[in-house]
């Protein structure tokens, strides 16, 4: 059955890659709100299982089978030509304008913006600052602009939405020259973070002065929050750095990745990988970066995994504590991410014992399955505790709008 966006509207893609998945989401914008006509995603690319699914906006099943079959998304290359595939055929609209998530800029870009030359080279010298994500989104994007040549193709950064934090939070300290040449905190899931605060304005409740948002996911991040801007995030020059992740490790000793370059013969692609793809939660349980295994595991006694469980929980733990003295107070905490929003049990054991602090959590509520914003702290709490999808798709595509709109 053919899918029909009203007619004089706006057509936007908006793709929104992983180091194994692409998502891509499809909306048609006109003068309020996009709206999202329909979503999919290709999924474990390069595995023994890659998945693909393609729904309407009421969830229904459009397809669930890679034409072709399984074997044909090997490689990243494949799962581009499968989603291309997937946006072209006769039954939908045609694509006037494609985001892309991208969440490393590089030193150099500041704002959202249209896909240049320029931009390209950037993006491809942005490479060593994001080598889990940015090398995969630069090969996504030259397909695409090959694929939609009169398409307006746009650039949303992860980072963008962190440009409000003080030299204080994004200075290292390290000589002046290496800030000079870009290295600086700069911050990520600020596309969920700009979504979540405008979820909140939008939501029938006191907009909270002073928050954090803990966007927990594959990565994962802390970000403190003054009158929704950022002022302080737990990742820095690199998506890598901050509190414990899936197969990334979050803060270390500097000293640490020294001994560990030295003791490889200086072979950094080794150390690189090690820690993007085989450390935090994976390394930890020995099982999988994959929270839902992980916790299947801890509730059936594995020792490992409780552990692994229990260091994930103290790093978000300390990281949100550190925020709230840094902000004098907290009127709300945020949780967003598959575990954030999905993983009462996480919930329960990051904000366990701080009730002195003013934080108490509804344990009926929080257990209670949801969707959408919700509030899932106790009525008397100081700091209301919330649940609130991170929309980062139907953020990219306002952003598209807004910059297509200004002929940007
Ligand atoms: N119902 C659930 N219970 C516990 N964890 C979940 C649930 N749903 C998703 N997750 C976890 O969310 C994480 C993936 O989050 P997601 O935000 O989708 O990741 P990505 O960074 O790839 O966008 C995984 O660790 C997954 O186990
Ligand atoms: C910035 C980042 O880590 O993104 P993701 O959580 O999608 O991997
Ligand atoms: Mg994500």
């Amino acid at each position: 059955m053919p899918i029909r966006s009203p007619i004089g509207k706006m057509q936007i893609l908006v793709i929104n890659s992983g180091s194994s998945s692409i998502k891509f989401s499809f909306f048609y914008a006109e003068a309020g709100a996009p709206r999202s006509l329909f979503e999919g995603e290709v999924s474990g690319i390069g595995g023994s299982e890659p998945k693909f699914g393609f729904r309407d906006a009421e969830g229904h099943d459009i397809a669930h089978e890679a034409p072709g079959g399984k074997a044909r998304i090997a490689s990243m290359e494949d799962a581009i030509e499968f989603v291309a595939r997937a946006v072209s055929g006769p039954e939908v609209p045609k694509v006037e304008a494609i985001g892309y998530r991208v969440v490393h800029p590089g030193a150099l870009l500041h704002e959202h913006q249209r896909i240049t030359d320029r931009v390209m080279m950037e993006l491809r010298r942005a490479a060593d600052f994001a080598p889990l994500h940015d090398p995969e989104v630069v090969k996504i994007i030259e397909a695409m602009r090959g694929r939609f040549p009169a398409a307006g193709h746009f650039a949303c950064f992860d980072t963008v939405f962190h440009e409000t934090m003080p030299p204080e939070a994004t200075a290292y300290p390290l000589p002046a020259e290496y800030a000079e040449r870009g290295v600086r905190r700069y911050g990520f899931h600020g596309l969920s973070c700009e979504s979540i605060v405008m979820q909140l304005r939008e939501a029938a409740v006191p907009f909270p002065h002073r928050m954090v948002i803990a966007h927990l996911g594959g990565g994962c991040s802390v970000t403190a929050l003054v009158d929704g801007r950022s002022v302080d995030t737990s990742m820095g020059l690199t998506p890598t750095g901050g509190i414990v992740m899936a197969t990334r490790p979050g803060d270390l000793d500097p000293g640490l990745v020294l001994y560990l370059l030295r003791q490889s013969g200086n072979d950094t692609d080794a150390v690189e990988k090690m820690l993007n793809h085989s450390s935090g939660l994976a390394a930890l349980s020995g099982i999988s970066g994959d929270m839902r295994e992980v916790r299947d595991a801890a509730e059936k006694g594995d020792e490992r995994a409780r552990l692994a469980l229990r260091i994930f929980t103290r790093s978000v733990k300390k990281t949100i504590g550190s925020y709230l003295a840094l902000t004098g107070g907290l009127e709300a905490v945020v949780f967003a991410g598959g575990i954030g929003e999905h993983d009462a049990a996480s919930r329960a054991e990051i904000l366990a014992g701080l009730e002195p602090l003013g934080i108490s959590l509804d344990a009926g509520c929080n257990a209670k399955k949801k969707d959408g914003l919700r509030r899932v702290s106790m009525e008397g709490s100081a700091t209301a505790v919330y649940v609130v999808p991170a929309e980062e798709d139907l953020m990219i595509a306002r952003h598209v709008a807004r910059l297509s709109r200004s002929g940007s």
